[in-house]
C-alpha cells in the first residue's frame, strides 16, 4: 500500500468512524485520524485494514464547509487527489483538495460501497433482490388490497372490491342487502386505493351510533388507523386558534389523513361541516346513505352537505342496504350525485328502468359459451348502436382461442352493463343470489288490546287528539294521557316477553322497539320484575355506553340475555350471535323491517332466525303484520320490491289501517282480497325483477365464476411458502427474535442487536403473528401476515430504501468452471418519478432488472437464474472479500461500464411495455366516455380532454423513466 499524508482513507472494519485522514507516516507505521468521531488509529503499513477513497466523475461530494457538488474532473498531484467540483449555488466549478472533504461520509452507490470495503453478506444481497422483486410483484398483483383483510373469502365481496378498487376515482353505491358485508367491501376498496397511491386522505361519515364500530373494523380488519373527530377534539383547536394570527389558524380536519366522523354532528355544527368542506380529501365514504333524502321540492340538509362534498372529492362510496327506502326520487338523486353525467334526468332514468329485460337477456346469452345467431347479433348491435361491435361479434363466432372469445364476450357484457342500467355505479347482492343463508321463521303472537289502552284512545278521541296510527305504539299513546303511568304493569306484551325469556334462558334475544323511551322503560320493568340480565341500546346514549351495552349482550358467560334497542339506534350493528328477534313495535316501513331483521340475518349467522311479533288484535298493527307476512312475505324473505309495492298500494293500505278497529265482516273480506292482490303483484314483480333489473344487477354484482376463482386464488396464496420464507429470512437478517409457538403462530421480539434501530410496527413487548387466515379470524389478538401487512411492507421498504445488501462478494463452488472465474451480478431498478396524481406505479412500479456478466461482459442472466445461482453460492470472509475487490477493481470498473449499456436496453424494454399498458388502459377509459356521450349529451368534451391529457402526460412521464444501479455482487469461483 502506498500512503501519503493528507490522503483520505476509511476503515474497512469500522466504517462508522467516518472519513479518515493520514496524519503521520514512517517506514513501518501509518497513523490515521478520524475527525468525525475524534478517533486515531495506528496500523502496520503492510496490513492496514484501510481502503482508499477515490471519487469518480459524476459522484456527489461534500465540502467540509457544508456545500455539495458534482465531481467534474479528477487530478492527482504529489499523491493527493484534487477534484474539480461544480457548485450549483455559486454556479462555478471549484477545485477541492481531498483534505478539504467533509469528515462524515456515507457511500450509497453500490460500487462506492464495494470499493470502500463496505461489503455486505451475500445473503443480504439476496434478500435485497427478493425484496425488490416482491415489491414489484405487489404493485402489480391483482390481489393487492384484497388478500390482507382479516375476513373470510366471500366471492361477491371480493368481486365488488376488486372491480371498484382498481378504478381511478371510483364513485359507487354499495347496496348489498343488509348484513352482506358492505363495510368490508368499502374497506377493501379503500385499501386498494391506498396501496396504489390513488388515495392519501380519506374521510368516513357515518351515523353517530356506528362510529366506534367503523373505527374498530378499519383497524382490526385492515390495519387502517382512523382518527375519530367530534366536537371535543375539534374544540381543542379552537382555543389554539383564538390566540393564533389568522394565517396560522389550524383547520382540525387538516391534522389527520384518515378521519371518521358522524353525519349528525356535522349537520348540527355548520362551522365543522364548513371546516371539513375546506379540506382536500381523495375519498369519501358515507354509510347508511338512505338518510340522504331528496325530493324535487327540497333536498335534506344531509343530502345537500354530502352533495357539496361529493362535488369536491374525486372518489365517493355510498353505502346503503335499502337504496329505495325513501323513494325512487331519493335513489335517483344519490345516483346523480355520484355520476351526474350518467344519471342526468329522473324521467329518463325511470324510462330506462323499464327496459332492462332485453339487456338482461342479451347478457344472459353472452354468458353462455355458444355462437350467436343472427337475431342475437342484431339485438346486440341495436343495444350498442353507438359503437362498432362487429370485431367482437366476429371473435365470438370464430374458432379463435377460447381466451380470445371469452375476452370479446366479456367486453360486450361490460359495455352492455355500462350503457344500460345502473351498472358500473350500483352494486347490489341479495341473499337469494349469494345463497347459504339461514331460514327465517315468523311467529305472530296475537294479544288482546288491554282496556287501559282502549280507554286512553277514547280519552284522546274526546280531545280530538287521537290518531288511528297511535295504536302502533300504544305505550306512547297511553303516556300521552298520563306521562308517569306505567304501561308495563298491564301490557300483555311484557308478560308474554317474560314467559318467552323464561322458556329460553340459554338464548340471546334482541328486542327492537320503535322508540328509545320504550326500550328504556321495558328494560327497567324486566329487571325489576324478573331480575332478567338485560342491556339497553339507543340513540340517546353516548357511544361508549352503547358499545358497552352491546359488548355486555355479546358476552357469552354472564352477559345480558336480552338487548332492548330502538330501531334507529341499532342500525348497522352486528348481532348475528343471537337468533331470536322480537319486534316489540312493528316497523311502519318494509325497508325498516328488513333493517331490523338484518341485525341478526347477517354473514356469520349460523342458526335459523326466529322472528316474534306480538300484535294486538283489532289494531292497525295486526293488519300491517298480515300485509307484510301474507302479502309481501317480508318476514321470511327479503322483499326488494317492497318500496315499489308500497308506492302502488300504500293509499289503499292506509285506508284499511286507519279503520282497523272497525273492520266489519265484509271489510275483513276486502282486506283478505287486498292481501291476495298484493301477493300476486309481488310474485309478478319478483319474476320481472329477477329477469330484468335485479338479474342485471346480480350479474354485475356477484362476479360469477370469476369471483369464485378470485377467492380461490387468494386462498392458494394464503400462507404460501414464499411469503413465509421471505418473512422469516427478513426477521432473521434484521435480527428480530423469533419463537415458534406451534399451532401456526410465532411470536417475535425486537433485540438490541438488530441491523436497524427500529423495525416499524414491531412493539417493544413483541407481537404474535400467523399466516393462517382461519386462525387469524378465530384469534383476533394475532396479527394476520400477508404481503399486504404493514410490517411486511415496511420490512420491504426498510431493505430497498436502505443500504442493506447493496454490495456483496460470494464464492461459487463449481467444479465445471476454472477456479478464479469472475462474475458480476448487477441489479438495476427502472422507475419513474412522476407526480402522484398520474398513478404511474400501476403501469411502471420500481422494476428490478438483473444482469449477470462474465469477465468478458456477456450477460448470462437468462441462462443462470437467480435462484439457481444462489443455491451454489457460499459466503466469503470480509477480509478476503476486500482483498479480492482490491485486486479486481480495474476489471470490475470495466464491467460496470459494459453493464450500463446492457441495462439501458433492458430498461428501455420495460419502459416500452409500461407505455403499451398505459396506452391500452387509458384509451379504454377514453373510448368509454366517448361511447357514453353518444347516449348522454351531458358528458362534456372537457372530461374527455382531461383524460386525453392524462394519457399523453402519462406516456411522456413513462418515457422519462430512469434506471439506476441498486446493488451488485461479485462472484468468484473455486473448486471443491
Ligand atoms: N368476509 C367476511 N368475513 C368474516 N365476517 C364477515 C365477512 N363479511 C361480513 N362479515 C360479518 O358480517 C357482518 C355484516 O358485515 P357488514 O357490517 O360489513 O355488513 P353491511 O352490509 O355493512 O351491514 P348493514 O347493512 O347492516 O350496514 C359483520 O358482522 C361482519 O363482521
Amino acid at each position: 500500500m502506498s500512503f501519503a499524508i493528507g490522503q483520505r482513507w476509511i476503515s474497512e472494519s469500522e466504517s462508522s468512524l467516518g472519513l479518515g485522514i493520514i496524519t503521520a507516516l514512517d517506514l513501518r507505521k501509518v497513523t490515521i485520524s478520524f475527525p468525525a468521531t475524534e478517533e486515531v488509529r495506528i496500523y502496520a503499513i503492510e496490513n492496514a485494514p484501510l481502503a482508499r477513497v477515490r471519487f469518480q466523475q459524476g459522484d456527489k461530494i461534500c465540502h467540509k464547509t457544508g456545500w455539495q457538488g458534482e465531481v467534474k474532473e479528477i487530478m492527482e498531484q504529489k499523491s493527493l487527489l484534487f477534484y474539480l467540483v461544480e457548485n450549483v449555488q455559486l454556479g462555478e466549478q471549484i477545485p477541492v483538495c481531498e483534505t478539504e472533504l467533509a469528515h462524515h461520509i456515507s457511500f450509497s452507490k453500490p460500487q462506492e460501497r464495494l470499493f470502500s470495503a463496505q461489503i455486505d453478506r451475500s445473503d443480504h444481497f439476496a434478500l435485497r433482490y427478493q425484496a425488490l422483486k416482491h415489491q414489484q410483484a405487489q404493485f402489480q398483483s391483482p390481489l393487492r388490497g384484497l388478500r390482507g383483510t382479516r375476513a373470510g373469502l366471500i366471492p361477491h365481496q371480493l368481486h365488488i372490491a376488486k372491480e371498484v378498487g382498481q378504478r381511478v376515482a371510483p364513485r359507487v353505491l354499495l347496496a348489498d342487502e343488509v348484513g352482506l358485508g358492505k363495510t368490508i367491501e368499502a374497506g377493501m376498496i379503500l385499501q386498494q386505493q391506498i396501496f396504489s397511491e390513488k388515495v392519501q386522505r380519506a374521510v368516513i361519515i357515518v351515523p353517530e351510533s356506528l362510529q366506534h364500530q367503523w373505527l374498530v373494523e378499519m383497524l382490526r380488519r385492515f390495519n387502517l388507523h382512523f382518527a375519530l373527530f367530534d366536537e371535543e377534539r375539534c374544540s381543542d383547536f379552537d382555543s389554539q386558534n383564538e390566540s393564533a394570527v389568522e394565517i396560522q389558524k389550524i383547520n382540525p380536519f387538516d391534522t389527520e389523513n384518515f378521519i371518521l366522523c358522524s353525519l349528525d354532528w356535522l349537520i348540527s355544527k355548520p362551522n365543522r361541516a364548513n371546516q371539513l368542506h375546506q379540506c382536500d380529501f381523495d375519498l369519501l365514504i358515507v354509510d347508511e346513505a338512505h338518510h340522504l333524502q331528496w325530493s324535487p321540492q327540497q333536498a335534506s340538509p344531509e343530502y345537500a352537505f354530502i352533495k357539496s362534498l361529493a362535488h369536491k372529492i374525486p372518489a365517493v362510496l355510498l353505502l346503503t342496504a335499502t337504496p329505495e327506502q325513501l323513494g325512487m326520487e331519493s335513489h335517483f338523486a344519490r345516483l346523480h350525485l355520484l355520476d351526474p353525467d350518467r344519471f342526468y334526468d329522473y324521467a329518463a332514468f325511470i324510462e330506462e328502468q323499464k327496459h332492462y329485460r332485453p339487456v338482461a337477456n342479451a347478457v344472459q346469452t353472452l354468458l353462455t359459451d355458444k355462437w350467436l345467431n343472427n337475431d342475437e347479433q342484431n339485438q346486440l348491435t341495436e343495444l350498442l348502436s353507438e359503437q362498432n361491435i362487429e370485431p367482437m361479434l366476429k371473435a365470438i363466432n370464430s374458432d379463435a382461442y377460447q381466451e380470445q372469445r371469452d375476452l370479446a364476450r366479456q367486453e360486450l357484457i361490460d359495455n352492455l352493463l355500462d350503457r344500460h342500467g345502473t351498472s358500473r355505479i350500483l352494486f347490489r347482492n341479495t341473499r337469494q343470489g349469494v345463497k347459504g343463508f339461514p331460514r327465517r321463521t315468523y311467529h305472530q303472537i296475537n294479544l288482546n288490546l288491554p282496556d287501559q289502552y282502549q280507554n286512553a284512545a277514547k280519552v284522546l278521541n274526546m280531545f280530538g287528539d287521537h290518531q288511528p296510527m297511535d295504536l302502533f305504539y300504544p305505550e306512547k299513546m297511553f303516556q300521552k294521557v298520563n306521562q308517569d303511568a306505567s304501561w308495563w304493569d298491564f301490557d300483555p306484551r311484557v308478560e308474554w316477553l317474560i314467559t318467552f325469556l323464561r322458556n329460553h334462558t340459554d338464548e340471546k334475544v334482541l328486542v327492537i322497539c320503535h322508540q328509545a323511551t320504550t326500550a328504556i322503560q321495558l328494560e327497567q320493568a324486566l329487571r325489576e320484575k324478573e331480575g332478567i340480565r338485560s342491556a339497553v341500546f339507543h340513540e340517546k346514549m353516548t357511544i361508549v355506553e352503547r358499545d358497552r351495552a352491546s359488548a355486555y349482550f355479546a358476552q357469552q358467560e354472564n352477559g345480558a340475555q336480552i338487548l332492548l334497542t330502538s330501531s334507529i339506534g341499532s342500525e348497522g350493528r352486528n348481532f348475528q350471535f343471537a337468533c331470536h328477534l322480537v319486534l316489540f313495535n312493528l316497523p311502519d316501513n318494509v325497508d325498516l323491517l328488513e333493517q331490523c331483521i338484518g341485525r341478526l340475518d347477517r354473514i356469520g349467522q349460523r342458526r335459523d332466525i326466529e322472528i316474534h311479533v306480538p300484535c294486538f288484535t283489532n289494531t292497525p298493527q295486526i293488519l300491517l303484520a298480515r300485509w307484510y307476512h301474507e302479502g309481501l312475505n317480508a318476514f321470511e324473505e327479503t322483499c326488494p320490491m317492497g318500496a315499489t309495492l308500497f308506492a302502488k298500494l300504500g293509499n289503499e293500505l292506509q285506508q284499511f289501517l286507519q279503520n282497523a278497529t272497525a273492520l266489519c265482516e265484509s271489510k275483513q273480506q276486502d282486506f283478505k282480497a287486498f292481501i291476495e292482490r298484493t301477493a300476486k303483484d309481488r310474485l309478478m314483480l319478483k319474476t320481472e325483477l329477477e329477469q330484468g333489473r335485479d338479474r342485471l344487477l346480480e350479474l354485475n354484482s356477484n362476479g360469477g365464476e370469476q369471483a369464485q376463482q378470485l377467492a380461490e386464488k387468494i386462498s392458494v396464496e394464503d400462507g404460501n411458502d414464499e411469503l413465509i420464507n421471505f418473512t422469516l429470512n427478513l426477521f432473521d437478517i434484521i435480527g428480530v427474535e423469533q419463537e415458534d409457538l406451534g399451532e401456526k403462530s410465532i411470536v417475535i421480539h425486537p433485540t438490541g442487536t438488530m441491523l436497524v434501530p427500529d423495525f416499524p410496527g414491531l412493539k417493544e413487548e413483541g407481537i404474535t403473528l400467523t399466516f393462517d387466515r382461519q386462525l387469524a379470524l378465530a384469534r383476533e389478538e394475532l396479527e394476520f401476515f400477508t404481503w399486504d401487512h404493514p410490517m411486511i411492507r415496511n420490512g420491504i421498504d426498510l431493505i430497498t430504501s436502505g443500504d442493506i445488501g447493496k454490495s456483496a462478494v460470494a464464492l461459487l463452488t463449481n467444479n465445471n468452471l476454472p477456479a478464479g472465474t469472475v462474475l458480476l451480478e448487477l441489479i438495476f431498478v427502472v422507475e419513474t418519478q412522476a407526480p402522484h396524481g398520474l398513478h404511474l406505479t400501476r403501469f411502471l412500479p420500481p422494476t428490478p432488472v438483473r444482469l449477470l456478466l462474465d469477465a468478458k461482459g456477456n450477460n448470462l442472466a437468462e441462462q443462470v437464474s437467480f435462484a439457481k445461482l444462489q443455491r451454489q453460492l457460499k459466503p466469503i470472509g470480509k477480509n478476503m472479500a476486500n482483498k479480492v475487490v482490491k485486486m479486481l477493481r480495474p476489471s470490475i470498473e470495466q464491467l460496470l461500464l459494459k453493464a450500463e449499456g446492457q441495462a439501458k436496453s433492458s430498461a428501455q424494454q420495460v419502459i416500452l411495455q409500461a407505455q403499451a399498458l398505459a396506452d391500452q388502459q387509458l384509451n379504454a377509459e377514453i373510448n368509454r366516455l366517448i361511447a357514453l356521450r353518444a347516449l348522454n349529451k351531458n358528458i362534456r368534451q372537457t372530461e374527455i380532454d382531461t383524460l386525453e391529457n392524462q394519457l399523453s402526460l402519462s406516456l411522456q412521464q413513462i418515457t422519462q423513466a430512469t434506471w439506476r444501479l441498486d446493488s451488485l455482487r461479485l462472484i468468484i469461483s473455486n473448486k471443491e
